[in-house]
């Protein structure tokens, strides 16, 4: 198959011909110039039955590089590195790895709906005649597409799209992905705003100690809303959904937010809520965010006075460790969120208002340590569509954690572990079976580390139920000490009463 070159070297020389004739003919007959033009250009035209587009890296608007040379720069990467022969690397603001790119003058085709088309790369002088240090600056660089005229319909309606659609995808795939936060360093006025670093945490769905069925429900569930766009704008609803995760600490819910984020290839966007100054500044905070992106909220339960009136209510009803830990946490952020306004409708309205659907595209999680306590508004289906309980460790996370830290898959000392975890049901966080698997040292081996927690699944085991004691213990004493103050109130009464008749008698006898 003849290549675009040599078709066009041969379509070049009749071309030359034909334009030196129609040179010599104009300065022969001036007078029949004007005539013979669009004669002329028909004759060219049915020598060249290719159309050619071209696309320049600099369209001109402030040196920003045109996002169609940057689209079809990544569509052509893929097969320009299978086939071009002479390529050039590059790293592209923003991207995780080398772009390869055919190099100048180089040509590929590419194949559409049964049509050819050809693509080069190329490059021409400026027009600046000053002298420059960096002569490279003075050139132009742009791709030129070449197609036949026939195939003009299905290039300029479909391969343009096709091209442009691709490109992206492979772009937002080779992007450095971030992890954006709103902290107090980074601010505007008295408004926090986003920085970011880039986002390069390991977790992975793999690496998640979780019952197998739970973690496939959740990759279909992200599966199917990343590709839903139509869907939901078929339905009316903006393109994003919420999840909530619930659970004690160290259970994983911040693993699990990694995990979907590296999943997904989104951004990550860790919403900081206590310096947040107000509703108008959490609304713009949103409208910084962009498509592709986790929006997260941690610890909804101790953010700001969201929970308010109800919680104060339930606190008083509430007993034993929860309280405390609510009450410190409370206090916590009641020292740090003094100077926010946010209410609870502001953060209604960021989550699903008008201008929650700016973008598209986003996931939104909250994460708590206490489901209950949240406002039932804040978490009911539509905001909040999918409430996960990250749960205690129990034998089928157990092995996730054993393959990741030990690499073992199979040991005998598995069967003590699953017997204590599910026939005596004792209670670990993944964070605390990790950290008991973890080697200390470079002699320490699987079944050591294995062996370790055991002991400390048993110590567990010893401590819930000195625990289960104590409490006991206290409550009987609670209860003993509010007898002996009902006692005393009621010997009180009596001796009260008793004065009250003397007095009574007292009194008739005078
Ligand atoms: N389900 C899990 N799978 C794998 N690793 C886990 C899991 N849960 C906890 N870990 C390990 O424990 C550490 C703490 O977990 P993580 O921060 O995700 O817990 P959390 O539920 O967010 O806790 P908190 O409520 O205190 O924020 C992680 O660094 C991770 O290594
Ligand atoms: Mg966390």
């Amino acid at each position: 198959m003849a290549t675009m070159g040599q078709y066009w070297t041969n379509t070049g020389s009749a071309l030359a011909t034909l334009m030196f004739v129609y040179t010599i003919f104009k300065q022969c007959f001036p007078q029949f110039g004007d005539y013979l033009e669009p004669f002329f250009h028909r004759l060219f035209g049915f020598f060249n039955p290719y159309i050619q587009i071209t696309f320049h890296e600099y369209s001109g608007e402030h040196f920003k590089r045109s996002e169609a040379y940057l689209g079809i720069q990544s569509y052509l990467s893929k097969d320009s590195s299978a086939r071009a022969k002479k390529l050039k690397a590059n790293t592209t603001k923003g991207s995780k790895s080398l772009v390869l790119s055919m190099d100048d003058k180089e040509e590929i085709t590419d194949d559409f709906e049964g049509v050819r088309v050809w693509w080069q790369s190329k490059k021409e002088k400026g027009t600046r005649q000053s002298f420059s240090f960096y002569p490279e600056a003075d050139e132009k660089r742009f791709y030129m597409l070449r197609f036949h005229r026939r195939d003009r319909e299905v290039i300029i309606d479909r391969y343009l799209d096709h091209v442009m659609r691709e490109g992206k995808t492979i772009e937002l795939k080779n992007r450095e992905r971030k992890l954006y936060s709103n902290t107090p360093g980074q601010s505007h006025g008295n408004n926090t705003k986003w920085s970011h670093v880039s986002f390069e945490h390991p977790a992975t769905f793999d690496t998640l100690a979780m019952e197998e069925t739970k973690k496939e429900e959740i990759k279909s569930d992200l599966v199917k809303f990343s590709k839903s766009k139509d869907y939901y704008k078929k339905i009316g609803k903006a393109w994003k959904r919420g999840y909530l995760l619930f659970g004690p600490p160290g259970t994983g819910k911040s693993t699990m937010i990694a995990a979907m984020a590296n999943f997904l290839e989104y951004d990550v966007y860790d919403l900081e809520l206590t310096t947040v100054k107000d509703n108008t500044h959490l609304r713009r905070l949103l409208i910084e965010t962009s498509a592709k992106s986790i929006i997260v909220i941690e610890d909804i339960d101790c953010s700001l006075n969201l929970t308010g009136q109800r919680k104060k209510k339930e606190e008083e009803e509430e007993d034993g460790d929860d309280k405390n830990a609510i009450e410190k946490k409370m206090m916590k952020s009641e020292g740090e969120n003094k100077e926010s306004k946010v209410t609870l409708s502001g953060l209604l309205n960021f989550i699903d208002g008008l201008w929650s659907a700016c973008g598209g595209e986003r996931i939104i999680v909250f994460t708590t340590n206490f489901v209950d306590k949240l406002d039932p508004a804040l978490i009911r289906k539509g905001r909040m569509d999918k409430h996960i309980e990250m749960s205690y460790c129990c034998f089928e996370a157990f092995k996730v954690l054993a393959k990741n830290y030990l690499d073992v898959e199979e040991s005998e000392l598995f069967d003590e572990i699953k017997r204590l975890l599910e026939v005596e049901e004792i209670k670990m966080t993944p964070a605390d079976v990790g950290e008991n698997l973890l080697p200390k040292s470079e002699k320490e081996g699987a079944e050591t580390c294995l062996m370790r927690l055991i002991e400390a699944l048993k110590e567990e085991k010893e401590e819930a139920k000195r625990k289960v004691e104590e409490d006991a213990k206290q409550k009987k004493e609670e209860e003993e000490e509010r007898q002996r103050k009902r006692e005393k109130k009621a010997e009180k009464e009596a001796e009260k009463e008793k004065k009250k008749k003397i007095e009574e008698n007292g009194e008739e006898e005078c």
